[in-house]
C-alpha cells in the first residue's frame, strides 16, 4: 500500500467575531462525523493555492480568497499519512454553505471542546493563536537600578511586540537565578504582563507555573528528552527549545505546541553552536507537527524570511529587547 502522505490544503476561515468555520465529514467519508476545517485533496499538477480555491469552492461555496499561510505539517494520525497545507484566510466572497450537503457552522474557538475534531487539529489551532514573535528575556542586572531598567524595557517590549492581533508572547529566562527568586521575579513580570494582556511562559516547575496562573512552561531539549508526554495540562501553553531534526521530532511526539529551533544565525548567547541558515532550519524543520520559531540572531524583521522556511515566527533576546 501506498503510505506516501497526501498533499491536503485546508483553509481556516476566521470571521469578524474571531469564530471558526468548521464542516462535518460525511457518512461516505473516513473520519466521517468528525469536524474538520474544509479543503482536500491537491490533484496532480495542481498548485496549493489552487487546490485551496477549488475545494473550498466546492465544498463551501466561497470564492476570492485573501489567505496567508499558516502552518505545513505531516501527521498519520488519521486513515492516512497527509502533509497539511493550512492557510488562514479573513477574506472571502459568498456566504460559506455545505455544497455537498455536509454541516457547516461557524465555532467560537472557547466552543471547539464541545466537538469532536479530526485528530491533529491542535497543531492548526496553535499555529492561529501562537503570535509572530517570542520575546526571551535577557538576564536581569542586580542593582536596583539595573532592574528598574530591566522592568522598562519589559514594559517596552511588552507594548511593542503586540503584533497581528495577538498578544505578546514572552519566556522568563533567568538561568543566573535560583528559584525562590526566579519565582519572585515571574510574580512581578507576570503583574506587568497582565497590563498588557501579554502572555508570560515560566522554564522552572510546573507547580510553579499553576501556582502562579502563568501562562505555560518553557523547557529545554534535554528536560523534554526525559519526558514521554506533556508535563503541563493543555489548557498551559508548553513549548520546547530544539536543535535538531530529531529534536522537534521528540518534542512533537510529546505535544508540545511550539518548539523553538535554533541558531538559525550566529548568537552571543550560544557563540559555540555552528549556524543552521536559512536552508538548514527549513530542512530540519520538515514537516513536523508543530509550530516552529526561528531563533538565533534573529530580529523582529527576520519575520518574512522565517515564515518562507515555514517559521511560525521569530524568537530571540537581542532584538527583541529595547536597548540591548
Ligand atoms: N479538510 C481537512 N482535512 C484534514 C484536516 N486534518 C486532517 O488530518 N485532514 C485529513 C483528513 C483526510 O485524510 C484528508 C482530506 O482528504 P479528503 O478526503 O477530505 O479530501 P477531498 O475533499 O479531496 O476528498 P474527496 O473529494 O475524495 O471526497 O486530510 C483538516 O483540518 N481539514
Amino acid at each position: 500500500m501506498d503510505r506516501a502522505p497526501l498533499d491536503i490544503a485546508v483553509g481556516v476561515l476566521v470571521d469578524d467575531h474571531d469564530r471558526l468555520l468548521i464542516a462535518r465529514r460525511r457518512a461516505d467519508t473516513p473520519g466521517a462525523g468528525y469536524w474538520e476545517f474544509p479543503g482536500g485533496k491537491r490533484e496532480p499538477g495542481e498548485s496549493v493555492a489552487a487546490c485551496l480555491s477549488r475545494e473550498l469552492a466546492e465544498e463551501i461555496g466561497v470564492t476570492d480568497l485573501t489567505s496567508r499561510s499558516l502552518i505545513r505539517f505531516s501527521h498519520d494520525r488519521g486513515p492516512r499519512p497527509v502533509r497539511l497545507h493550512v492557510a488562514r484566510i479573513d477574506n472571502w466572497t459568498g456566504e460559506p454553505a455545505g455544497q455537498e450537503g455536509q454541516q457547516v457552522r461557524w465555532c467560537a474557538q472557547n466552543d471547539l471542546s464541545d466537538v469532536e475534531l479530526l485528530p491533529a487539529t491542535n497543531v492548526i489551532l496553535a499555529a492561529l493563536n501562537l503570535p509572530p514573535l517570542y520575546i526571551i528575556t535577557p538576564s536581569i542586572g542586580r542593582g536596583r537600578s539595573a532592574r528598574q531598567s530591566w522592568f522598562d524595557a519589559l514594559d517596552r517590549a511588552l507594548r511593542a511586540h503586540v503584533g497581528d492581533g495577538t498578544k505578546a508572547f514572552v519566556r522568563l529566562r533567568q538561568p543566573g537565578l535560583d528559584d525562590d527568586d526566579y519565582a519572585d521575579l515571574a510574580k512581578r513580570v507576570l503583574e506587568h504582563a497582565r497590563r498588557q494582556q501579554a502572555r508570560v511562559l515560566l522554564d522552572r516547575s510546573v507547580a510553579l507555573v499553576e501556582r502562579l496562573s502563568a501562562d505555560g512552561l518553557h523547557c529545554s531539549t534535554r528536560r523534554a528528552q526525559r519526558m514521554d508526554k506533556r508535563p503541563i495540562a493543555d489548557n498551559y501553553w508548553f513549548g520546547v527549545s530544539t536543535h535538531s531534526a530529531d529534536e522537534l521530532t521528540h518534542a512533537a511526539a510529546i505535544n508540545a505546541d511550539f518548539a523553538t529551533l535554533s541558531p538559525v544565525a550566529a548568537t552571543e548567547t550560544h557563540s559555540e553552536a555552528r549556524p543552521l541558515g536559512w536552508p538548514g532550519f527549513e530542512d530540519a524543520r520538515g514537516e513536523a507537527a508543530l509550530p516552529v520559531y526561528a531563533l538565533g540572531g534573529m530580529r523582529p524583521d527576520d519575520l518574512g524570511a522565517a515564515r518562507d522556511h515555514y517559521a511560525q515566527g521569530v524568537a530571540g533576546i537581542r532584538g527583541f529587547w529595547p536597548g540591548s
